[in-house]
């Protein structure tokens, strides 16, 4: 996962390949419910791991419910069955509105103490009309905050209320389905004697979800009858039964964003479109029927039971007029899909997204705009005309509104034909249902390497490159090459190889570079099978380097396996000749100095640290003569390039270094040109 300040995408170009899924949200949070009110352990497969399932899962823990997760996706949860809940308890919800409303429904007819609360936007989604059924039914519900609003107390402490059930049990359905999925889920607790009748007041919204409780209820054994959408009747004598082992399917508005993906891009060479694993056809999610709506814009889309193959169709896409109220979630795709459409793209019925993690339409039509749409909005619709043409698109930082959705449609800007890179602000958020989206879609779309961002720090030795190149590394969210490693592992190779380090025996070092079976995995460094990453660090291994990376041969042996780390979203890379020779192009080039008096108190320290001890004034005999060797050397010296920023850190420390390079990043990226032209 991305857990930087913003993510900055570069232009993409092609897709192609395969992804696996992510469990669904909504399948997951309803099973966890289910499997907590049984009786007996469910083994719960392919759960998603998400924020929302996470809250879920503590909330169940915390009401005494058995929670193993030992198994990674796969879960064990054993159900309360006749226990009641713990009590009294505070549950923390997060914004998982899939557990709010639920826990709510379920709590009120358990009995006991509860509070639930979430975070301050989750205290600004409305459950009123749920509070407002169950307390017709006779349950003690107390608004905590604002009226209508969360958060909430149930208190039951003296026991459950004697409960109203045989009238029918109104409850709005045209602001959330999920006020009706929770009474669904949590009646059958009380359908004992009597058959428990629950009708819909108002057009219900968002059916597919309401299909989804009810198939979900019946694989644990209660079958709810239904009459049109308006009547739903949970029979006498109803108990949940675990079904002993479930597996939760793919999210299918997570499968949106690839379906788009594969209708909007190119294909890679050698490839034809993007397969999606682990939803299809047969799902039991509303959101497959994004399908339909993305073959109508011009999708090629062929699939089975558990899988999807998407590939361009029509291409620009078609603009649609669609109806959205079955898809209300995945929807939000489309209106990025319609920024490559011909002409203008209407998606009505869509009240929903207003009391969503945040206000979708009006965040959709706020950052659309800043792309260069044409953006009309209204209390149930939103309109998008894309650019007119490639020169009025802009590049825009997307503010993501603490909206896992928001910030995945978004991403689909990156293939915008001017060609510009797209910032997506807190790229975390998407940890709500795809918490690894951007690797995913990093696994399968391509681009010129020219437009992969490079940022080089060079330097002589301990001006500080390695620690400030990780910092920013770790800020832009890019990956990172410490080139000199490449040098002092050949070096270590050919000491251990027994090869001496002279110009009479370049050959035979290049072999060695060429061939080097080098991997970097967390944060160490293995040479075939054996752990490096402390040998290579030692003062001799750096003269060793510095004397191997003298030999243009082996210079020339490690070119490809540099030019290997430049991958998406970018790369900062430390070295003596980064900017120079290895990524001449890099948008931002940095060579970083200290005095030489400087540079050898801070080896001290470093060795100091490691428990070694070292006489100041050796190291820096040692480290000037590196210096002049590395100067001085045929190929490739050490010297800034060109358009070099020179950066003297003596008297500033690693923070203030590590800032001033973001902050000459920041001045090249066309969003912040943006913001100061207003
Ligand atoms: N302003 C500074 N910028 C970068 N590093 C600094 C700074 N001040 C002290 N240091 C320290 O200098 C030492 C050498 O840094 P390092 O990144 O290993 O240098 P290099 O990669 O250039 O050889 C590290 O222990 C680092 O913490
Ligand atoms: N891009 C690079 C990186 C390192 N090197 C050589 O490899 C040696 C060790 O590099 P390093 O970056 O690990 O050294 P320190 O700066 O950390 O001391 C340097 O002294 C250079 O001679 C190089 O020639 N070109």
């Amino acid at each position: 996962m991305y857990s930087t300040a913003f993510l900055d995408l570069p232009p993409l170009l092609t897709a192609g390949g395969t992804v696996q899924l992510p469990g669904s949200k909504s399948i997951s949070n309803r099973v966890l419910l289910l499997a907590a009110l049984s009786q007996g352990t469910t083994e719960v497969h392919d759960l998603l791991a998400s924020d929302d399932t996470r809250v879920m899962l503590d909330g169940l823990r915390a009401l005494g419910c058995g929670v193993d997760e030992s198994g990674g996706s796969t879960v064990r949860i054993t159900g309360l069955g006749d226990q009641p809940p713990r009590s009294p308890a505070a549950l923390f919800l997060g914004n998982a509105g899939t557990a709010m409303r639920p826990l709510t429904a379920a709590l009120a007819l358990l009995g006991g103490e509860f509070t639930l609360s979430g975070i301050p936007r989750m205290h600004e989604r409305p459950i009123g009309d749920l509070v407002d059924a169950l307390r017709q039914l006779g349950c003690q519900i107390d608004y905590l905050g604002n009226e209508g609003f969360p958060p909430l107390r149930i208190a039951h402490g003296a026991g459950l209320p004697a409960l109203r059930l045989q009238a029918p049990i109104p409850v709005r359905g045209d602001v959330s389905s999920q006020f009706l999925t929770a009474l669904l889920l949590a009646l059958p607790l009380v359908a004992r004697e009597q058959d428990v009748v629950i009708e819909v007041v108002g057009e219900l919204i968002s059916k597919p979800y309401i299909q989804i409780t009810l198939a979900l209820l019946a694989r644990f054994g209660i079958q709810v009858a239904r009459q049109g959408w308006e009547r739903f009747t949970i029979p006498a004598g109803s108990r949940y039964q675990s079904p002993g082992s479930i597996h939760v399917e793919a999210d299918a508005s997570s499968a949106s964003y690839f379906i788009a993906l594969g209708a909007l891009s190119a294909s890679a060479e050698g490839q034809n479109g993007i397969k999606i694993q682990g939803v299809g056809l047969d799902s039991i999610q509303g959101d497959i029927r994004f399908v339909e709506a993305a073959r109508a814009m011009g999708a090629d889309i062929t699939g089975g039971p558990n899988w999807l193959h998407v590939a361009r169709g029509a291409w620009p896409l078609r603009a649609i007029d669609l109806d959205c109220n079955h898809i209300p979630d995945a929807a939000m795709t489309l209106a990025t899909m319609a920024l490559y459409a011909q002409g203008t793209t209407r998606l009505r019925n869509i009240a929903s997204w207003r009391v969503k993690e945040t206000d979708r339409i009006a965040a959709m039509a706020t950052e659309l705009r800043k792309l260069g749409a044409t953006v009309e909005e209204g209390a149930d619709f939103i309109a998008i005309t894309p650019p007119a043409t490639p020169q009025d698109w802009k590049a825009a930082s997307i503010h993501t509104y603490d909206d896992h959705r928001v910030a995945m449609c978004f991403s689909l800007a990156a293939f915008n034909p001017a060609c510009l890179p797209v910032r997506i602000e807190d790229p975390k958020c998407v940890a709500k249902t795809f918490p690894d989206y951007f690797e995913a879609l990093f696994s399968v779309v391509q681009t010129a390497q020219a437009h992969i961002p490079v940022l080089c720090i060079d330097g002589p030795t301990a001006s500080g490159k390695g620690t400030v190149a990780a910092a920013v590394a770790q800020q832009l969210g890019y990956a990172l090459l410490d080139s000199g490693a490449l040098y002092r592992i050949t070096a270590l190779a050919a000491v251990q190889a027994g090869i001496d380090i002279a110009p009479a025996h370049e050959a035979a070092l290049a072999d060695l570079a060429r061939t080097l079976p080098v991997r970097f995995a967390d944060g160490r460094i293995w040479l075939a099978s054996a752990d490096v990453t402390d040998a290579i660090r030692t003062e001799a291994m750096g003269m060793n380097a510095s004397r191997i990376s003298a030999l243009p041969a082996v210079r020339a042996a490690l070119v490809d396996l540099q030019h290997g780390f430049a991958r998406l979203p970018g790369l900062v890379a430390d070295g003596r000749d980064m900017g120079t020779v290895i990524f001449p192009q890099a948008p931002l080039k940095v060579f970083m100095t200290a005095s030489a008096a400087c540079r050898a108190e801070r080896r001290h320290q470093q060795l100091l640290a490691k428990g070694i001890d070292a006489n100041i004034d050796a190291l820096r005999a040692d480290l000037e003569a590196r210096d002049l060797q590395d100067q001085s050397r045929k190929v490739a010296p050490l010297k800034p390039a060109q358009d070099a920023l020179l950066l003297d850190n003596s008297g500033l420390t690693i923070d203030e270094t590590v800032a001033q390079v973001i902050v000459w990043w920041e001045e090249r990226q066309p969003f912040a040109i943006h913001l100061a032209q207003g």
